[in-house]
């Protein structure tokens, strides 16, 4: 084991060979959860865990942030990510080098303004749907989360498959969106197991074969998608010309759509196509699921906040009943401060992990090609000097307009890999809070309840949040 710079920082006892490894043995989601708080807290905001012969170099102040987050060439994924690969292959999240490069040239027009106009008449539809939902259980205590994951994950694959989950009942349709959902529990189960990090041993359990089985669901469903859109597809269909923004609204793309047009053009193939529709799937729903479940609990729990967001509601749509365009939502400066407070106590992606390709300096630390870096975003978002008062939910500190240091608030990272679906989730986001705000009141289950969360790739809620929307 070579000598290392990270060993002089502080961090749990290492024991030879196995370094920190005991402290991990049959730890629970929650308990590995409330660890990586109390190691911020005993280690300070940069420490290191050695497990074998890996070095973590755990990272919680916006300065090292920024070094790491800025750099063009140490974005390589690290172990964690791994276990995604069997579902999303090497698409954009978890691709490096040359091939990231070229994947992100040709899906960054897939978010451009004008295909986002696109996708807003899908979240526009949705956010309806859901708030009729809403008012057909008015007045009783509604556990958020598979009603939302459902707005989500229906959202999701209108924009990115062009296909209606609801729509068709049929048994393929519940199989996937049973299958999807599943998935994100056994990685969970996975993640938290140190012996079912071994591929070969977790192929063996139960877990492991059960995962299998949802693999095949889901990459089946996703082939018939892309084979079927790909037969009704003309070469030169989905390319967005200037008329489209005058139409604007009436024309709809999937995502597919422009994946099938860069198959076309030579730039991607079928296998190419997969990763990036599994890959959009995977990143599009959960993250935004959670921001709008943990959200709309916070939301109910401050009925100032509410009556703010409805009143910036009424004075740009006034009294009419119809949803807001892009610009208006664009206009409600307040929605937006409230949602990236949200964001700053529950990034729904709490943490972010790099495997160094490259020597660089961490201001006067050498950090060697090898290590791999974890970057807290859940604890950079609750340091006091940064946010004062870090718990408590207050969207005034960004409606102020106050200075902020650029890499003090990084819920869809920054840099280079930052997120590519940025402002489609805040776009979809501002969409539902606005609906949902301007047609009901909203109350908690239990005045200050806050969940215990979880570790895991996304932040999650242990138990069941209630809210009861009450009409306005
Ligand atoms: C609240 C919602 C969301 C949050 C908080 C979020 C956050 C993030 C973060 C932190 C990353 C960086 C991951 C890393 O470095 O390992 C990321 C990457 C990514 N996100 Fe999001 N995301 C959200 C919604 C979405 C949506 C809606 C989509 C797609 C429609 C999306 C697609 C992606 C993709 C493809 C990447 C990989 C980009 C790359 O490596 O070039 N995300 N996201």
């Amino acid at each position: 084991d070579d000598e290392n710079n990270l060993d002089a920082l502080p961090g749990p006892p290492r024991h030879p060979i196995i370094g920190c490894a005991l402290e991990f043995l049959k730890i629970s989601p929650r308990g590995l959860f409330l660890k990586m708080r109390q190691y911020k807290e005993d280690y300070g905001d940069r420490y290191v865990i050695k497990m074998m012969k890996r070095r973590i170099l755990h990272l919680s102040n916006e300065k090292d942030i920024e070094v790491v987050l800025s750099h063009s060439r140490n974005i390589k994924k690290s172990k964690p990510y791994t276990f995604l690969e069997a579902w999303l292959g090497t698409g954009l999240l978890l691709s490096s080098g040359a091939k990231w490069h070229r994947r992100r040239k040709i899906l960054t027009p897939t978010f451009h303004f004008n295909i986002l106009r696109s996708f807003a008449v899908v979240m526009k539809e949705r956010s309806q749907h859901l708030v009729e939902k809403l008012k057909g259980v008015e007045g009783s205590e509604v556990n958020l989360l598979p009603v939302i994951s459902d707005y989500t994950l229906f959202t999701i694959c209108e924009t990115a498959m062009g296909t209606q989950l609801d729509a068709d009942k049929s048994s393929k349709t519940v199989e996937y969106k049973t299958a999807i959902l599943e998935i994100g529990n056994l990685l969970l189960g996975r993640l938290t197991r140190v012996w079912l990090h071994n591929e070969y041993l977790f192929r063996k359990f139960p877990i492991g074969r059960r995962f299998e089985d949802c693999l095949k669901k889901v990459h089946s469903f996703a082939d018939n998608v892309i084979m079927e859109r790909k037969k009704n597809w003309k070469p030169g269909q989905s390319e967005v010309t200037e008329d489209d923004v005058l139409i604007g609204e009436k024309k709809r793309y999937a995502m597919l759509d422009l994946l099938l047009e860069a198959e076309a053009k030579g730039e991607i193939d079928l296998e190419g196509i997969r990763e990036e529709v599994n890959t959009f799937m995977f990143e599009g729903h959960d993250t935004t699921a959670m921001a709008i479940v943990l959200g709309l609990m916070l939301i109910a729990d401050h009925e100032e906040v509410q009556n703010r967001i409805y009143e910036e509601c009424q004075k740009v749509l006034g009294d009419s009943d119809r949803t807001p365009s892009m610009s208006e939502l664009a206009d409600m400066k307040y929605l937006e401060a409230v949602i990236k407070e949200i964001l700053r106590l529950y990034p729904s992606v709490p943490f972010i992990a790099r495997e160094i390709t490259e020597d660089f300096m961490l201001d006067d630390l050498p950090v060697k090609k090898g290590s791999e870096v974890s970057i807290h975003i859940y604890d950079l978002h609750r340091q006091p000097h940064l946010f004062p008062e870090p718990d408590a939910f207050k969207p005034d500190r960004f409606y102020s307009g106050a200075p902020m240091h650029p890499y003090a608030f990084v819920p869809f990272s920054a840099g280079p890999r930052n997120c590519i679906g940025q402002r489609f989730a805040m776009l979809e986001m501002k969409f539902v809070i606005s609906a949902i705000c301007r047609n009901f009141r909203l109350s908690p289950k239990e005045k200050g309840y806050r969940p215990a969360l979880l570790a895991d790739m996304l932040i999650r809620p242990e138990g069941p949040i209630y809210v009861k929307f009450n009409r306005r």
